[in-house]
């Protein structure tokens, strides 16, 4: 596994990872390949502007079915609200990974 050194997000979560409210991001088999320890850069998905680096801390796998209100909490999210996120951009995908992250300040 080659550890990546980059993570986009969507636009709009911009402000909540900059003021440290979302502090994990769910992704798929494609997307989990961090390395503890390591920080990434961190780009918009939209423009590809970046915005920030983060350090990742850990990637653990996880279930759909077993998302909870805490993984919610860190998403600063209701789990409502991640569950049908998560559906919209991995439709039909059960084996998912979290990645947890703090932000590096400058
Ligand atoms: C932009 C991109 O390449 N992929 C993603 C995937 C997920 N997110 C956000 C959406 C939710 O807040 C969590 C859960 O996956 O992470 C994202 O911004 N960009």
């Amino acid at each position: 596994m080659v550890p990546k050194s980059k993570i986009t997000f969507f636009e709009r979560f911009e402000v909540d990872i900059l003021s440290g409210k979302k502090t994990l991001t769910i992704r798929n088999e494609e997307e989990k390949d961090y390395q503890p320890n390591t920080q990434v850069n961190v780009y918009t998905y939209e423009q590809e502007r970046w915005f920030c680096r983060l350090i990742i801390l850990r990637v653990e796998p996880i279930l759909f079915e077993n998302l909870t209100i805490e993984h919610a909490r860190q998403e600063n999210m209701t789990l409502a609200e991640l569950k049908t996120i998560i559906q919209e951009i991995y439709p039909g995908i059960n084996q998912l990974y979290v990645i947890y992250y703090e932000l590096v300040t400058p």
